[in-house]
């Protein structure tokens, strides 16, 4: 990993007023207090700080590209060498209710009598300017943050802080962040992060090119436009397919065919890139719908709703609750992309959704755990969908036969779109 211009530890301390530590889904949260007085409360954090030798880092870098890469790498070099009997959790510091406030990064928890846990710290702080701090209980019993260097003596500030318990924030942390870095709102915000990789990822000039080339949007066409939304599996390949045949339609997807050379490349970037690349997507289909829409009836599986929806669960750890709010601005809709006529949202139960995905031979063998997991993130996924407005989605049950689900979704078309 190359050493990177990372914020120098002082800055950082002065940011950082609350800190939230995803320990197993079980969160909670401690502030970092330079005030050097006793409180009532002795033992202000749980068990996770009272064995162990216990670390954490922030990973924090005005170069945005550098920032997400290198968090990735962080993780996976952590995951490698740090020794079996050290637990390893993502922590994230940020300012309550401050937007763009949260620096990420990882707690540490090292129970192994072995020294490779600090040989892998000062190699990070030394080769990559990680900044480590260790937290250490005081003959007061208090609980102290800091600085695990050799160099801290020479900064001006305290580098020293002690921990206290915080309340959860009203905003999980988060959803701070989520504005272009997880959902964009204009093409223009998309681009620049595309063009901010040229260098490293040069598949992202490519895929900027065909951005440029897309046709010019013309006016509006005079045929409805329908988009047909859902998780995997919920039938939307079955019932677009249907729907071209029956309406006579022109069938789009996004991202568009155009991008699928570029869809592996971009799947295994950090979410900033990986969420750009499907934002522009949702551009370059866009035209397309307008142009096709001048001809005929456009049936499209998936757009903006699925991109913004997944962005916004994969990005909100924990439970359903830590969703922005109904009301939130992430769930608006761009000002510069297209609107359609309609978005129907697909929906099965649980155990039909498996029966599908089982049908398909996937997911036999995921761990129990695992599909625990996964059925939060659909419930994240599905409330998302739900919350996105102008224009909002149809909820349609899904789970009835595929005519049966084809004749329901005639009718609202008909209904809605005066087919
Ligand atoms: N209404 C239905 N009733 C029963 N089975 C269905 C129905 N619709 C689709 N299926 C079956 O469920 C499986 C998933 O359907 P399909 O591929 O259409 O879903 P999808 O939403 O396009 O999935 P993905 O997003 O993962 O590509 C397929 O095996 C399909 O035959
Ligand atoms: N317009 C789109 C389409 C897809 N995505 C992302 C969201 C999921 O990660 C994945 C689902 O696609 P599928 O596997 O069903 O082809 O792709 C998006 O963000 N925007």
């Amino acid at each position: 990993m190359a050493k990177r211009a990372l914020l120098r530890p002082a800055q950082l301390c002065s940011r950082i007023f609350a800190v939230e530590l995803d320990v197993r889904a079980d969160p909670f949260y401690f502030a970092l207090s330079s005030v050097h007085k006793t409180v009532d409360d002795h033992s202000p954090v749980r068990s996770i700080f009272r064995d162990g030798n216990l670390y954490s880092l922030h990973v924090y870098c005005n170069n945005r590209i550098q920032r997400v890469k290198f968090y990735g790498e962080l993780k996976s070099k952590l995951t490698k060498e740090l020794p079996t009997n050290c637990d390893c959790f993502e922590l994230s510091s940020f300012l309550p209710n401050e937007e763009q406030s949260v620096i990420k990064g990882f707690f540490i928890r090292d129970k192994s009598t072995s020294s490779v846990t600090e040989q892998v710290l000062n190699e990070l702080q030394q080769t990559d300017g990680v900044c480590v701090f260790s937290y250490v209980r005081g003959e007061d019993d208090q609980l102290w943050q800091e600085l695990w260097s050799t160099s801290k003596r020479n900064w001006m500030e305290p580098d020293k802080y002690r921990v206290v318990p915080a309340s959860a924030p009203e905003v999980h942390p988060s959803v701070l962040n989520i504005r272009n870095s997880d959902v964009f709102y204009s093409l223009e915000d998309a681009y620049k992060v595309l063009q901010e990789c040229g260098d490293i990822i040069p598949e992202s000039k490519a895929v900027l090119e065909l951005v440029d080339q897309r046709p010019q949007r013309g006016i509006h066409g005079k045929f409805p436009v329908v988009i047909i939304e859902g998780l995997d599996a919920t039938g939307k390949t079955t019932l677009t397919e249907s729907l071209r045949g029956s309406l006579g339609a022109i069938l789009l997807k996004s991202p568009p065919q155009c991008l699928a050379p570029f869809r592996d490349r971009f799947d295994s970037e950090p979410p900033l890139i990986r969420r750009a690349f499907y934002a522009l997507g949702n551009y370059i289909t866009a035209c397309q719908i307008s142009t096709a829409a001048a001809q005929a009836p456009v049936i499209v599986d998936r757009y903006w709703h699925s991109t913004a929806a997944y962005a916004i669960a994969t990005a909100v750890s924990g439970k359903l609750e830590n969703l922005p709010g109904p009301s939130s601005e992430v769930y608006h809709w761009p000002e510069d992309l297209l609107q359609p006529s309609l978005v129907l949202l697909l929906t099965v139960n649980p155990e039909e959704r498996l029966r599908r995905l089982k049908g398909r031979g996937l997911e036999k063998t995921v761990e129990e755990a695992e599909l625990e997991v996964n059925h939060l993130f659909r419930q994240k996924v599905e409330e998302a969908y739900k919350r996105i407005k102008n224009p909002a989605c149809i909820v349609v049950d899904a789970s009835p036969s595929p005519d049966k689900v084809l004749q329901q979704v005639l009718l609202l078309i008909s209904d809605k779109c005066h087919l």
